[in-house]
């Protein structure tokens, strides 16, 4: 179907990539070339492939796993920072230690004395991880911890059964970003603390050839973005607790009222 501007309307999948197509090459440069400096990614594959499959592709990853995945993984831990005020304390410290105030642009070097940061980070995406399962098609005969799986089976590694399992991580429904934190000799007796993680029981930006090839980038941006939040604003949200859904990204589920306290004006 055609709009009032001439372009498809979306209502598949593949119709994203044909409208974003046309959209894209609306303007083309003069030179022929269709590309120039400054040109989107998407603009530079368009002007490559007639191939409308990887164009649609294309158009959803943009939107879904560029985009929708940090604000999702953003929105969720502001969520249990919420539910867990204290945490949402020893963060707030930490910030303002490595922060002297809430303008103070965040640099590398911020980060990287920021390890409780990065442990809530962690912590939120092993509790409700925003990708909850990976998917494999299995191309040879294979055996899998015991399993023989024929070529051309599927198979998943599910990240949020296996990231809230008490054998991996003791206390496992609670948000406890301690437990990626090095810690000193005399806080060792505790069961969640100074755990040796198994590599693969919480891998939320999957695994091998084909894991996640924004994970840095999503890193940095949800550092950058909780830092200057949390050193801004106490966050709370007072509308009762949330149930996650998949949508398909896992994320709380319901209106998300947060009430933001600008710290300068807490005493
Ligand atoms: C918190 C944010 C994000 C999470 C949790 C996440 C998670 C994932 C996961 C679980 C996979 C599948 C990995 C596998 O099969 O082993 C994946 C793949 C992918 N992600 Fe992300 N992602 C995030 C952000 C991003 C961003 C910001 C981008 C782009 C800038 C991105 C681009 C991709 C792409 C292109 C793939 C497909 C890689 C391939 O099949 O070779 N992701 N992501």
């Amino acid at each position: 179907m055609v709009n009032e501007n001439g372009l498809n309307e979306i209502t598949t999948l593949k119709n994203v990539g044909v409208a974003l197509k046309q959209w894209e090459s609306r303007s083309s440069p003069p030179d022929g070339s269709g590309w120039s400096e400054g040109d989107s990614l998407l603009r530079h594959v368009f002007t490559r492939t007639e191939d409308i499959n990887e164009a649609s592709v294309l158009a959803v990853d943009m939107f879904l796993v560029g985009v929708d995945s940090t604000s999702v993984a953003v929105t969720s831990t502001l969520y249990q920072l919420s539910q867990n005020l204290d945490k949402q304390e020893a963060l707030y410290e930490e910030l303002k230690q490595v922060l002297p105030s809430p303008d103070t642009p965040v640099t590398n070097d911020h980060l990287d004395r920021l390890p409780y940061l990065k442990a809530v980070i962690k912590e939120a995406m092993r509790l409700k991880p925003v990708v909850i399962g990976n998917g494999r098609l299995i191309t040879r005969d294979t055996v899998i911890s015991g399993y023989q799986i024929p070529r051309g089976k599927q198979v998943v590694f599910p990240h949020y059964v296996i990231s809230n399992l008490e054998e991996h991580f003791p206390q496992a429904h609670r948000f406890l970003p301690e437990r990626w934190l090095k810690v000193s000799q005399d806080e060792r007796g505790c069961p969640w603390l100074n755990q040796k993680v198994h590599p693969f029981v919480s891998l939320p930006f999957g695994f091998g050839r084909r894991m996640c090839v924004g994970r840095r980038f999503a890193d940095l941006e949800m550092q950058v973005l909780l830092a200057k939040m949390i050193r801004t604003f106490r966050v709370e949200h007072l509308h009762g607790p949330l149930e996650y859904s998949i949508q398909p990204m896992f994320t709380p589920d319901g209106p998300l009222n947060f009430r933001l306290t600008d710290r300068e004006g807490l005493s």
